[in-house]
């Protein structure tokens, strides 16, 4: 898998030799390429923004630099099979289940915006030419996409066969498909006792039907609770 970050801050990308990314790059499982936006202007102040048609506040990300900067890094030919992301307030949710769907592409290209957004035009010439993503992380504003594109990236590669040492650990977790898209259980670990606190009797008992029925209606409970908008009817009625 090949990712590429365009940014004017490219070395937020920086962090992704770090840990888990950082075997995973070293392991030939995914190749990160940061790009910095500035590289494809061709004014003395190397200028990405303008002011917005139609007034209003802030600046728009002009969309010369994002075309030629397309043009170098993905080509001048449609390729659907190419990945192009676009985090935005204005994203359809990013969940697991898209998680999921990028994690067996080839190729992600990250398009990080700043300022107020970038010129509209920049993502519809992209849904002309690739596969695009406009995502949101959910409903609160950032100043910008790097920090949504680092996210996204963690929950994308660590799906990617081969980058988990274990995974049978992906299969529990919260939203997966093993879990029924439910909230994970709560876990413990030892020391049994630990400041007056103790680990669920039925969680030593090695009673395994017991375990993991306790397991499944701590998620169900759980979810209840705090997500009700995960748990459907059918849901509901299968829990
Ligand atoms: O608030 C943002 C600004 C730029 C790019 C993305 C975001 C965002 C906010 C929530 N998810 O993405």
């Amino acid at each position: 898998m090949r990712l590429d970050y365009l940014s004017i801050f490219p070395g937020y990308f920086d962090v992704l030799g770090i840990s888990l990314l950082g075997k995973a790059a070293v392991n030939g499982l995914v190749d990160v390429y940061a790009h910095d936006l500035r590289d494809w202007t061709h004014d003395r102040h190397r200028t990405v923004d303008d002011t917005p048609c139609g007034g209003g506040a802030g600046m728009v990300m002009k969309p010369d630099p994002w075309g030629e900067a397309f043009d170098e890094i993905i080509g001048t030919e449609p390729d659907p099979s190419v990945h192009v992301v676009f985090p935005s307030p204005s994203g359809e949710p990013f969940t697991q289940s898209v998680a999921h769907d990028l994690s067996s592409v080839e190729r992600i290209v990250f398009c990080c915006g700043r300022y107020e957004g970038i010129d509209h035009r920049v993502i519809d010439y992209a849904r002309s030419m690739w596969t695009v993503h406009e995502v949101s992380l959910g409903d609160y504003v950032l100043n910008g996409g790097e920090v949504a594109a680092l996210a996204i990236t963690e929950a994308v590669v660590r799906l990617v066969p081969g980058f988990m040492g274990n995974p049978q650990s992906l299969a529990e977790e919260s939203f997966s498909a093993g879990q029924d898209g439910l909230l994970e259980y709560p876990l413990f670990t030892r020391p049994v006792s630990w400041r007056g606190l103790d680990v669920p009797e039925v969680l030593m008992s090695g009673h395994h039907g017991r375990i993991a029925k306790w397991r499944r209606d701590e998620s169900i409970r759980l979810t209840r609770e705090r997500r009700p908008d995960l748990t459907d009817s059918d849901v509901s009625a299968r829990h």
